[in-house]
C-alpha cells in the first residue's frame, strides 16, 4: 500500500513516517502539514533520520492526494473534516487518528464513508483495544455495584480533554450497562459535589511533562476495587497499529471502519464504536 501522512511533522507524524517505512506492507508515498511550517520541501525521510526517500512535505493535501492509496491523519478535527473531503474527491482512503471531534465532524466523517473506507479511532495501539473488550466483561459482572472513574494522564502539550480514549472507555462501560454517556458523565468535581449518584461515569484528567498516554478505568465496589490500566511508553504502539490499520484497508472499497474491526474483534462488542 502506498501510504501519505498527514501532519507529518507532529508528534504522530514523525511516528507514522517511520512505522510506515519499517511495515514491509506499505511504502511512504506523500508527507503533508500545515501551510507555514519551516519544514515544507524537506525530505520527509529526514524528519526520522532516514533521508533519501524522495517524498517532500507539501502544504496542501490537494497536491498529493493520488500519490496515495490511503493517507493517515493525525491532526486537528478542522483539518481532519476538511482531508475527508479531499480524500472522498479522489477516492483516496483514509485512516483517522485525530481525536476531539464534535458530533457534527463526526457524522460528516460518517457519511464520506459512504464513497470511501475510513478508518477512525481514538487509539491504535492493541493493548488499549484488548482494554476495551475486558472493560465489557468488567461492566458485565461489576458495573451495576461499583462507582465506575475513567482516569487519563498525558503529556502537557495535549489540546482535548479528556482523551479520546478516555471517552471511548466511557462509552464502553455506558452502553454495555445500558446507559447513555451524555448523561451520565460527570467531568472533574468541585466543591459541594453531594453524595456520588452510582450510575454516574466519572472522568478526570492529568496533563504534565511527556506522559504519552496513561488510562485506568476504576470500578469501586463495596469492599473491593478492580482497575483496567493500560500504560503506553511509546507512541510506535499508536503508530504500528495506523500503519497496520492502513494496509487493512488494502481490501476495503467503502465503510467506516475502526481498530476492533482491524484487529477482528467488533464481532460480539455491544455496539459502541464507529465514532
Ligand atoms: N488515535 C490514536 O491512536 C492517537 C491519536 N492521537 C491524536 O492525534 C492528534 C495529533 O497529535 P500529536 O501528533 O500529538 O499533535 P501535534 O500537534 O504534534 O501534530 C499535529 C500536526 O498536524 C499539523 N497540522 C495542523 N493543521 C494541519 C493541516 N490543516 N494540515 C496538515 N497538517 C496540519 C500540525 O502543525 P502545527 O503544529 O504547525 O499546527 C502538527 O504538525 C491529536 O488529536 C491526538 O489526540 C495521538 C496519539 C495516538
Ligand atoms: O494526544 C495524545 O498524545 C493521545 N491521544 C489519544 C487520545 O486522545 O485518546 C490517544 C493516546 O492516548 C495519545
Amino acid at each position: 500500500m502506498k501510504v501519505g501522512i498527514i501532519g507529518a511533522a507532529g508528534r504522530m507524524g514523525r511516528i507514522l513516517i517511520e512505522a510506515t517505512l519499517a511495515n514491509p506492507q506499505t511504502t511512504l508515498a506523500a508527507a503533508v502539514d500545515v501551510p507555514g511550517s519551516s519544514l515544507i520541501g524537506a525530505d520527509a525521510g529526514e524528519l526520522v533520520g532516514q533521508g533519501g526517500q524522495g517524498v517532500f512535505l507539501v502544504d496542501d493535501l490537494g497536491k498529493v492526494v493520488n500519490d496515495a492509496d490511503v493517507f493517515i491523519d493525525f491532526t486537528v478535527p478542522q483539518a481532519t473534516v476538511a482531508n475527508v473531503d479531499i480524500c472522498r474527491a479522489a477516492g483516496t482512503k483514509l485512516v483517522i487518528g485525530t481525536t476531539g471531534l464534535n458530533d457534527e465532524q463526526k457524522a460528516a466523517l460518517r457519511e464520506a464513508a459512504g464513497d470511501i473506507a475510513i478508518c477512525f479511532a481514538p487509539n491504535y495501539s492493541i493493548g488499549v483495544n484488548l482494554c476495551f473488550k475486558l472493560l465489557e466483561t468488567a461492566a458485565r459482572v461489576m458495573g451495576e455495584d461499583a462507582d465506575i472513574e475513567v482516569i487519563e494522564a498525558h503529556h502537557r502539550h495535549k489540546i482535548d480533554a479528556p482523551s479520546g480514549t478516555a471517552l471511548r472507555l466511557g462509552e464502553v462501560v455506558a452502553q454495555t450497562l445500558g446507559r447513555d454517556l451524555k448523561d451520565c458523565a460527570v467531568y472533574g468535581r468541585e466543591g459541594q459535589t453531594g453524595a456520588r449518584d452510582r450510575k454516574t461515569i466519572g472522568f478526570e484528567t492529568i496533563r504534565g511533562g511527556d506522559i504519552v498516554g496513561d488510562h485506568t478505568v476504576l470500578f469501586a465496589a463495596d469492599g473491593e476495587r478492580v482497575e483496567i490500566t493500560h500504560k503506553a511508553s511509546s507512541r510506535m504502539a499508536f503508530g504500528r497499529g495506523a500503519v497496520h490499520a492502513a494496509a487493512w484497508l488494502a481490501d476495503h472499497d467503502k465503510g467506516l471502519f475502526d481498530m476492533q474491526d482491524v484487529l477482528g474483534l467488533a464481532g460480539d462488542s455491544a455496539g459502541w464504536g464507529k465514532g
